[in-house]
């Protein structure tokens, strides 16, 4: 990991090996555990609370309170159904996968804010002013315009006097670049104390969040950077920026006092919905944001906004101006829907590979409705020489982020998974997604949500997707007619056998 007076290195997967390593031994540990259903959330969603703790990473002193809430997906229908993953996971799988910002087309929302400090928003980075080393690192990154968060979060976080903020937009939308860009505008390297702390809930979000410091930072040669992160030696007190955990940074600068809170001037609270769903460090959080003094910025990051992360964000964050972009809902309106009926499960499976031949230049995503049937389904397919690749809730972060990685590459053209990836994690070629199972809720009836976020993993950002439901009883067909209802669609009929699957090649 990252020295005193270094950067850190850039975070490769290799590196990564240990975490896994500790990871793997705690999802064992985690499987051995009943899972308690604990909460059905407004969305459907059902959150299980091992009572071993799922975390990404292993803890020391003030570190070792946390539990994971793992969301699952509702769809439990049989019991070898449920596939997990926690909010953490989650959070780094999308970071690790996305490669583009996520275009928005709604506006920012102001919710709050001091009339005194007018707000103005900017289409450039150079209208920022910003020192020309940032500015270079900032072009070096790739970036040409500012995101629609970035136009008027970072020219209000760059403000005179510095003003507090309470920012939610959706992952992938710029968040860590305005807030690293604020943090690396804010710190003057010749002052030989720690000015700028950010927290992330867990190990591998702060390094993520500390090679995009890095980065951005790859100009500004003066900038000591310090992971607060177990395993890391104890900071001199000198480095400019503290990226690091809650615990870690309780250790350091409230159980040690080897940095000093009360002299930072920005603190960052990143991933706030993850970090409260994480135990132990809401009240850490809590505690580190009392040491510091009445001056300091103060900003807080999420990426959802419920009423328990605002309480939590308003907590922590005196007078902000709070700013808000919508997600950007899915839709069915840019997914042409066809079903096939196959007569069986050979029938289901034979369709399964002719669509596999079809998809000659995008990708597809297959979801099943349990791991047993997408182990099997990868088995089958593997041995009749297709590359496919699996990804399920038993695999490991590493695993998981090395099957992402590799079929963003697209070194897979198919992904096979349960409803582990229904939800939130865009991959942005996605041309086709098909239902081997459709989405069943515990009564076997249609899950309509489940579908739509399925589906939806296809025909983004204006694109056409296909979605394929394979059909292969009266009790599935009658699923699909409830599905239809639901949305007001009609979903056509498709031979796989025919010429009919010719016609879908324009889109795959
Ligand atoms: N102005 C920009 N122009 C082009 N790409 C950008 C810009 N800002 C950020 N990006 C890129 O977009 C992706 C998402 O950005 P970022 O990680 O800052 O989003 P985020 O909202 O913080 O996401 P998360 O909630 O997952 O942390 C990254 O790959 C980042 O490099």
């Amino acid at each position: 990991m990252m020295s005193e007076n270094s950067k850190p290195p850039p975070m490769t997967k290799e590196s990564m090996d240990h975490i896994a390593a500790k990871v793997t031994a705690i999802k064992l540990a985690k499987d051995r555990e009943a899972k308690t259903r604990y909460d059905i959330n407004q969305n459907g969603d059902s959150r299980n609370i091992g009572n071993n703790s799922e975390h990404l990473s292993t803890r020391g002193d003030s570190e070792a309170t946390s539990d994971a809430a793992s969301v699952e997906t509702a769809s439990a229908a049989s019991g070898d159904s449920e596939d997990s993953l926690s909010l953490q996971e989650k959070s780094l799988l999308q970071k690790i996968v996305r490669t583009k910002l996520i275009n928005n087309k709604h506006d920012i929302e102001i919710l709050r804010r001091d009339p005194s400090s007018p707000l103005h928003s900017v289409k450039s980075f150079e209208a920022l002013h910003l020192k020309p080393e940032l500015l270079k690192g900032v072009y070096a990154m790739g970036f040409n315009t500012p995101s629609k968060i970035q136009e008027t979060a970072v020219p209000t976080l760059l403000a005179n006097p510095p003003q507090n903020m309470i920012a939610q937009s959706q992952s992938g939308t710029g968040k860590t670049a305005a807030f690293v860009l604020a943090m690396l505008s804010r710190v003057d390297p010749s002052l030989n104390y720690t000015q700028a702390l950010c927290l992330s809930p867990t190990y591998e979000l702060a390094v993520q969040t500390g090679e995009v410091v890095a980065k951005m930072s790859s100009y500004c040669p003066d900038i000591v950077i310090k992971y607060a992160l177990r395993g890391e030696e104890n900071p001199k007190g000198t480095e400019h920026i503290v990226i690091g955990t809650p615990g870690k940074v309780t250790d350091w600068g409230l159980k040690y006092k080897l940095i000093k809170l009360s002299k930072l001037t920005v603190f960052i609270l990143d991933e706030a919905d993850v970090m409260i769903a994480t135990q132990g460090h809401q009240e850490q959080s809590i505690r580190i944001r009392k040491a510091l003094s009445k001056d300091c910025q103060m900003m807080l990051f999420s990426a959802t906004y419920d009423q328990e992360v605002m309480e939590f964000a308003e907590m922590m964050v005196p007078n902000p101006v709070i700013i808000k972009l919508r997600r950007e809902e899915e839709s069915l309106d840019n997914i042409k829907q066809y079903y096939v009926k196959c007569m069986s499960l050979e029938a289901k499976y034979k369709a399964m590979a002719n669509i596999y031949g079809m998809c000659t230049v995008g990708q597809a995503i297959v979801f099943c409705q349990t791991k047993k049937n997408a182990s099997w389904l990868c088995e089958e397919l593997t041995r009749d020489g297709h590359a496919v690749a699996l990804l399920i809730g038993d695999l490991t972060v590493e695993q998981r982020i090395t099957i992402l990685d590799r079929f963003r590459e697209g070194k897979h053209r198919v992904l096979i998974t349960t409803n582990v990836l229904a939800r939130g994690i865009d991959i942005e070629q996605v041309t086709m997604v098909v239902n081997f199972d459709l989405p069943v809720d515990r009564f076997r009836q249609a899950d309509c949500e489940t579908y739509l976020h399925r589906i939806g993993r296809t025909g983004r950002f204006g694109k056409t997707g296909i979605a394929i439901n394979l059909i292969d009883s009266s009790e599935s067909m009658d699923i699909m007619r409830q599905i239809e209802r639901h949305f007001g669609v009609r979903i056509e009929l498709l031979d796989a056998d025919s010429d009919d699957l010719d016609k879908l090649e324009n889109y795959v």
